[in-house]
């Protein structure tokens, strides 16, 4: 299983599905257009942030147990992620300590579930999309999706700047599995073929260093 992550618009949907195709393998892609809590959190965070989280964590795991299956299956966003946006959301006041301890604590007993917890403990590969402000909000005024626009509320740059900061912590400090870093704002895999070989072939390197590909 590869698992892509990046922030807001990095480009993570797009890539899975680039990546699947040309390994032959399927992407499992976040539920965002049919999740019916993720535009009410955006009008009432504080009010939605737990119920939110628990809707994600229940679909990455259902997607998670089904992407791990096969080989570089590929996974749009990781689980450890969504606990990055919660704890974030915690510290601006919009969950209490006692929501977070439960999710902390459900987050470690699914952990223990999963299947590859006997096998794989984790994803073959992590793929990360590094993207700078300028581009966030680029892709996310390009994309349009209404409740994650900045001039619907004042506060989503401070909101996008400070997740830009913590995921740069994030990805330093992780090591469940072997990782790469691919600048997002340098590579345009969406509309440049050239650009697209040469991240596919810098995934498929890593790839056959770790015995996944051929
Ligand atoms: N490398 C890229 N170069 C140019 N445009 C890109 C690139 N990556 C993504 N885009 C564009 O940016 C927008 C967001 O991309 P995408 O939906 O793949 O991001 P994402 O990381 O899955 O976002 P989210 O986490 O919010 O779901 C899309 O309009 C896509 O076409
Ligand atoms: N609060 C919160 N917690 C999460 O775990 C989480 N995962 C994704 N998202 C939001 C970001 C994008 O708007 C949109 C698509 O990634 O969904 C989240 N929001």
């Amino acid at each position: 299983m590869i698992v892509l992550s990046g922030a807001i618009g990095a480009g993570k949907s797009s890539l899975a599905k680039l990546l699947s195709e040309h390994l032959g393998t399927e992407a499992f892609y976040e539920q965002v257009d049919n999740n019916p809590v993720l535009p009410l959190f955006y009008k009432d965070p504080k009010k939605y942030a737990f119920l939110l989280q628990i809707y994600f964590l229940n679909k990455r795991f259902e997607s998670i147990k089904k992407a791990m299956v096969q080989d570089n299956n590929v996974l749009d966003r990781s689980i450890y992620e969504d606990s990055l946006f919660f704890h974030m959301n915690a510290d601006m006041g919009r969950a209490t300590p006692q929501e977070v301890k439960v999710y902390d604590e459900l987050l470690d007993n699914m952990m223990q579930e999963l299947p590859f917890a006997a096998a794989k403990k984790a994803p073959d590969l992590l793929v990360h999309l590094d993207i700078s402000y300028d581009t966030m909000i680029h892709r996310i005024e390009k994309r349009g999706r209404s409740y994650e626009q900045p001039e619907q509320d004042p506060t989503l740059p401070e909101y996008y700047h400070q997740l830009l900061d913590r995921y740069d912590g994030w990805y330093d400090d992780y090591d469940y599995s072997p990782k790469m870093k691919l600048d997002g704002d340098k590579f345009d895999f969406v509309e440049n073929p050239e650009d697209r070989q040469k991240v596919l072939d810098m995934i498929d390197e890593q790839l056959r260093q770790r015995g996944t590909l051929d």
